[in-house]
C-alpha cells in the first residue's frame, strides 16, 4: 500500500467498478451462496468470497463449485440457475455505498470523464440500477461483463481496456486513468491494464489482498481528489 505522501500521477479519467464499490450488492451474492452451501452442510467464507468477487458470473460459479467440492452434485451452470430467482428479488433493493453519489456527482460537475466497468451482465445491471438511474446516467459510458469486447472477466484487463477505448479521444493512456475497485480480481484487472487503482475493500477481506492497490480507503467518502490531480471538493 502506497503512503499518502507518495507523488501520484495526474489523473484525467476515472473508471468505477459497480458491485461492492458503488452499490451494496456483494451482500446479496454472499447471502444466496451461503444458502446454497447450507444445503450441502458447508459454510461460505471470506477466502472463497475474495476469489469470486468481481468475476463474470460463470467464471465465479466455476470457482464456487470447484472450491467447495460440490461440483459432482451441482454444476456451475445449475448453480447460476439455482441462485437466479433469489438474486432477481434482491437486486432491485440495491443501495448506494457511502460517498458514491457525492464523488460521481462531483467529478461529473467538474467535467472529469467518468465511466463504469463491471463484471455484471446487462440483465443484472438493469435490476441493480433501477432505483439509481439518474446517477448512472452521469457515466460517459458503461462496459458490462457480457460486452462482446470483454472476452475474459476480471482479473483479465479486458473490461478496463474497453472502457479506456470508449472515452472521447480514446484510447486514453492507462497511466492517466484511476480505477476504483473493491475486489482483488478487479484491482488486479486494473493493474493488468496498466492503470492506477484505489481499492475500497470490505473490512472482512484479508488485508493481504490490499498490496496490489496504489491506495486503500475504508470508504469512498475518504477519497481526496486533490491527491490525484483531480478537482477538489468545494466543501472539503
Ligand atoms: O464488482 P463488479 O461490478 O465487477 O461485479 C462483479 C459481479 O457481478 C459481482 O461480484
Ligand atoms: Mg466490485
Amino acid at each position: 500500500m502506497a503512503d499518502v505522501s507518495v507523488e501520484r500521477p495526474i489523473i484525467s479519467h476515472v473508471i468505477f467498478d459497480m458491485d461492492g464499490l458503488l452499490l451494496d450488492t456483494e451482500k446479496f451474492y454472499t447471502q444466496v451462496q451461503e444458502q446454497i452451501l447450507a444445503r450441502f452442510n458447508k459454510t461460505f467464507d471470506w477466502s472463497l468470497k475474495a476469489k469470486m468477487m468481481g468475476m463474470k458470473a460463470i467464471e465465479a460459479a466455476r470457482v464456487f463449485v470447484e472450491e467447495t467440492g460440490i461440483s459432482d452434485s451441482l454444476s456451475a451452470e445449475d448453480f447460476l440457475v439455482e441462485r437466479e430467482s433469489m438474486l432477481q428479488s434482491l437486486f432491485p433493493t440495491s443501495e448506494l455505498m457511502p460517498g458514491a453519489s457525492r464523488l460521481i456527482e462531483h467529478l461529473h460537475a467538474k467535467g472529469v470523464p467518468i465511466c463504469l466497468a463491471t463484471g455484471s451482465h446487462r440483465r443484472h445491471f438493469e435490476l441493480k440500477t433501477q432505483r439509481h438511474g439518474e446517477l448512472f446516467k452521469l457515466m460517459h459510458h458503461i462496459v458490462l461483463g457480457d460486452d462482446p469486447e470483454v472476452k475474459k472477466g476480471k482479473p483479465a484487463p479486458d473490461v478496463f481496456l474497453a472502457a479506456a477505448r470508449r472515452f472521447e479521444g480514446g484510447p486514453i493512456d492507462s497511466k492517466k486513468i484511476l480505477v476504483f475497485e473493491d475486489a482483488p480480481a478487479g484491482a488486479h484487472a486494473a493493474k493488468n491494464a496498466g492503470m492506477n487503482v484505489v481499492m475500497v475493500p470490505d473490512p472482512r477481506l484479508d488485508s493481504s489482498h490490499h498490496a496490489i492497490a496504489d491506495q486503500v480507503l475504508s470508504s469512498l467518502s475518504d477519497f481526496n481528489p486533490s491527491e490525484w490531480g483531480l478537482p477538489a471538493f468545494e466543501n472539503a
